[in-house]
């Protein structure tokens, strides 16, 4: 914005300086030359524009965070670098969100903490569960995400659910919702089962003589996740999908974004505060644009052969089914165009709609439910007896044709196995954080928030909060689920899948999916801590910075022993 309006001013003020409107400090009748193009007007340009850019940047760096904005005397660290503010220890802490929880408990009252970001940006932390009503529910659309949000993914996702705004995000929201309602997740169910079968039969094959393997809980079950989400989301096979026209297929186009090698993710993480994305001519930043596209691409084509398909069923009359789940179940994707072609006026979507959707789900989906399955298996190989306990809970049900648990009346309603999961989610919340900005100013519990203002929706920050959770807010405790007291009780108080108009759209799919891969790992394997992870006990691991999930740094390793009869 200063780049456009300083460019406007100096070419204004060249015009005045060369045609001669303004003359030794009076105005005179202009003259315009015709020879304005000339190599003086170029260095006339040039030193108004330096002058003025170096002004405008003074004022946006140092006055107005430190001397003007109505928001410097709100609570926030002050150990400020003068160009960077907190920019890079953020980006140096062996945390992602190490410095936002150290700040939340010098200030756990406050709703806001502000920070200064890349050139002294001013930031405010959501903090209190009071202070999230107010901007995910109250204040919903008073908030947009920001540019920077969506350099952060949008390359991936486009304009999907999680980036449209307003009335457009309403009407997608329309139709997306009535893809994980309980009826669409009853249809979808089987896929997963079918899918976690899978997964364990693989697991048992590569079992050695012991009856052991060591697995890599990141990268095992990023695959998995992405098997899931390849046939639940889209009904294909995703070993299936490749572009001939790159050396990258569907799996490694994906891996390439979600989990980009070290200098891809540094400048990703640059790109949020600087677009700096499309002038980085290095193939760790050109490998990131090229897997993007490469992922659009494939997606196109899957979409039109199901549109393409679905019209031919129905012209014969046909019940619809995904090739690669006949007489298995439903997909998401098949779903979608279902809906589409029987919604009525402007609420259908149109194939690039589509595109970004599936991709949306697919990016928003599959990271973060592979995160908390890594979670998962730490908490089960730290704390043995919670297998145990959960197991208990298996036994009691019956099986059904297949040897599979009923889930809905069954494996759904065991109350350990639901508040381990919850206490996973509370304890380790997969996404470091969302951002919004709001398009007009707001008040929020008392605090003027200027038009613009980078807003950080961090879900640890209420989520880990002593105040609400107790002095053991750290613990991973599942009991304390039995019985939530005070503002812990309080859907605010967990927000690890967000709340209000923008609740993350897949929250049961998500619970559904880990809880099926839970019960196929937990009634085939004991899961065991391999030396480095009994090593870190109770504590958490290492985490990658920078990382758009609370993921342990390089991996995390536990081993499955067979299990026998149980
Ligand atoms: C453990 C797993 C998951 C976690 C922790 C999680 C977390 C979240 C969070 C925090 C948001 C809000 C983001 C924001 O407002 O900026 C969100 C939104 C969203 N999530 Fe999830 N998610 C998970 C699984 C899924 C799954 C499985 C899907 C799809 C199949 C999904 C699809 C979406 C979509 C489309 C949105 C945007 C909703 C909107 O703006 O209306 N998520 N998720």
């Amino acid at each position: 914005m200063d780049f456009q309006l300083v460019v406007l001013t100096s070419v204004m003020g060249t015009v005045a300086w060369a045609s001669g409107i303004v003359r030794d400090g009076q105005p005179q009748v202009p003259k315009l030359d015709l020879a304005l193009l000339s190599l003086d007007n170029l260095y006339r340009f040039l030193l108004l524009f330096t002058a003025q850019y170096v002004v405008a940047k003074l004022y946006r760096v140092v006055v107005y965070p430190h001397f003007l904005s109505p928001l410097r005397h709100l609570p926030g660290p002050k150990d400020n670098h003068p160009f960077f503010g907190q920019f890079i220890k953020i980006l140096l802490d062996p945390s992602p969100i190490g410095l936002h929880k150290k700040w939340h408990s010098q200030w756990p009252h406050a709703p806001f903490i502000r920070y200064l970001g890349l050139f002294n940006e001013e930031t405010l932390i959501i903090n209190t569960p009071e202070a999230h009503k107010e901007v995910l529910q109250t204040h919903c659309y008073s908030f947009v995400k920001p540019s920077q949000l969506y350099r952060m993914v949008g390359d991936i996702t486009g304009m999907g659910l999680l980036f449209s705004e307003g009335d457009i995000h309403k009407r997608q929201r329309r139709v997306l919702i009535t893809l994980f309602t309980l009826p669409a997740l009853k249809k979808i169910l089987p896929v997963f089962q079918d899918s976690t079968e899978r997964m364990a039969r693989f697991l048992e094959d590569q079992l050695d003589q012991d009856g052991r393997v060591v697995i890599d809980t990141v990268d095992s079950f990023s695959k998995v996740a992405l098997d899931i989400a390849g046939k639940a989301l889209m009904g294909v096979e995703l070993d299936s999908l490749a572009n001939p026209r790159s050396d990258l297929d569907f799996r490694a186009s994906f891996h390439r974004t979600l989990q980009p090698p070290p200098l891809s993710a540094i400048i990703s993480f640059i790109n949020t505060a600087v677009p700096v994305r499309r002038w980085i001519p290095l193939e760790a930043n050109t490998g990131y644009i090229r897997a993007t596209q490469n992922l659009r691409r494939m997606m196109r084509v899957v979409i039109d052969e199901r549109v393409q398909q679905y019209r031919e069923c129905k012209q014969r009359g046909d019940v619809f089914e995904s090739p690669a789940l006949r007489g298995v179940g439903r997909d998401v994707l098949t779903l979608m165009v279902e809906e589409s072609a029987a919604s009525k006026g402007d609420d259908g979507l149109g194939a690039d709609e589509m595109v970004d959707q599936v991709l949306t789900l697919l990016a928003g989906g599959h990271e973060s439910s592979a995160t908390a399955l890594t979670w998962c298996m730490y908490a089960l190989a730290t704390r043995p007896e919670m297998q145990e306990r959960i197991r208990g809970e298996l036994k009691g049900l019956g099986r059904g044709a297949g040897g599979r648990y009923d889930y809905w009346g069954g494996v759904e309603t065991l109350p350990f196995l639901h508040n381990f999961l919850r206490e996973v989610m509370r304890r380790w919340s997969p996404i470091v954080l969302s951002l919004r900005e709001p398009v007009e100013d707001v008040t929020i519990c008392g605090t003027f928030i200027p038009k613009g203002t980078v807003i950080v929706f961090n879900p640890s920050q209420v989520n880990l909060c002593r105040a609400i959770w107790g002095d053991d807010a750290e613990e991973f405790r599942p009991e304390r689920w039995e019985t939530l007291k005070g503002e812990a009780a309080s859907p605010y108080a967990l927000e690890t899948f967000s709340n209000g108009p923008r609740i993350c759209v897949g929250k049961s799919f998500a619970y559904m999916e880990i809880k099926c891969v839970l019960v196929d790992i937990l009634t085939r394997f004991r899961v065991l801590p391999t030396p480095e992870v009994a090593r870190y006990g109770l504590e958490d691991p290492p985490l990658k910075n920078p990382s758009m999930m609370v993921v342990p740094k390089g991996g995390l390793n536990v081993v499955l022993e067979r299990l026998g009869e149980w």
